[in-house]
């Protein structure tokens, strides 16, 4: 399949989800089969995530913060380079999911979130912030998020309580059903294989169409 003539050269895929639910594997796999590249979030050199899951109340408005400043910037590369990425998890996740589970928990104070979300809005109230051409929601049952997140093995995440993954789920259940900043190509983990390409094409079949849907509006 000539891939390279549905999605257009310029275009921003963001693959969204929970944590575990597949996004890097399929942004990395999305991007080889296109020749687009990628934009990752990056866990191993972040001063803040592991403090974090140590003590939330502390830490979630420095991590805010800083995903914000680190999600900009790559915001600022893809703009620059004219489009043409895969990214790993979309701005509106660490304001509609994250930042906001933290305030309404009482992890993050009311104070902080107003902060947080002032500066939110500023920032993507810029020429750097066009919304991507379409979204990736990756989504399966929490069992098997939950294998996936003891599979990758990152001892941070494994010590948190099932509590917060499982509440986590259930938000982007409902954050997804009133998403719409951009067009959404919804997807069960059950139904494709990232190592296959016959299914990566699939996607990108979908993900086109849904493209050049919008873009002819
Ligand atoms: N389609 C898949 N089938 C089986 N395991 C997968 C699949 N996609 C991802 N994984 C595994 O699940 C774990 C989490 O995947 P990852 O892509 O890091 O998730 P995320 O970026 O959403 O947190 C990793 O160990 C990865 O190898
Ligand atoms: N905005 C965020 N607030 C808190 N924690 C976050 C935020 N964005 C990502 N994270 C955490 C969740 C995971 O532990 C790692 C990486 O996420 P993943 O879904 O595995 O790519 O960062």
């Amino acid at each position: 399949m000539s891939h390279e003539l549905h999605i257009p050269k310029d275009a921003l895929i963001t693959v969204a989800g929970t944590v575990g639910v597949g996004k890097s594997t399929l942004t990395t796999a999305l991007a080889a089969r296109l020749g687009f590249r990628t934009s990752m979030e990056k866990v191993d050199n972040n001063p803040y995530l592991e403090k974090f899951y140590q003590d939330f109340e502390r830490w979630s408005f420095h991590l805010q913060i800083y995903f914000l400043a680190e999600r900009f910037k790559e915001q600022k590369a893809i703009v620059e380079a004219g489009g043409g990425f895969v990214q790993d998890r979309s701005i509106y996740e660490d304001t509609g999911i994250f930042a906001k589970m933290h305030a309404d928990q009482g992890t993050m104070s009311k104070t902080d979130y107003e902060t947080y979300t002032s500066l939110f809005e500023a920032m993507v109230m810029t020429p750097y912030f066009p919304h991507p051409d379409v979204l990736i929601y990756l989504e399966g049952n929490l069992s098997s998020i939950l294998n996936r997140i003891r599979l990758r093995g990152r001892e941070m995440e494994i010590q948190t309580d099932v509590s917060y993954w499982e509440h986590m789920h259930e938000r982007y259940a409902k954050w997804i059903e009133e998403f719409d900043a951009c067009p959404v190509l919804r997807l069960n983990i059950d139904e494709y294989d990232a190592t296959d390409e016959a299914s990566l094409d699939e996607i990108i079949r979908q993900a086109a169409e849904i493209i050049h849907a919008s873009r002819a509006k």
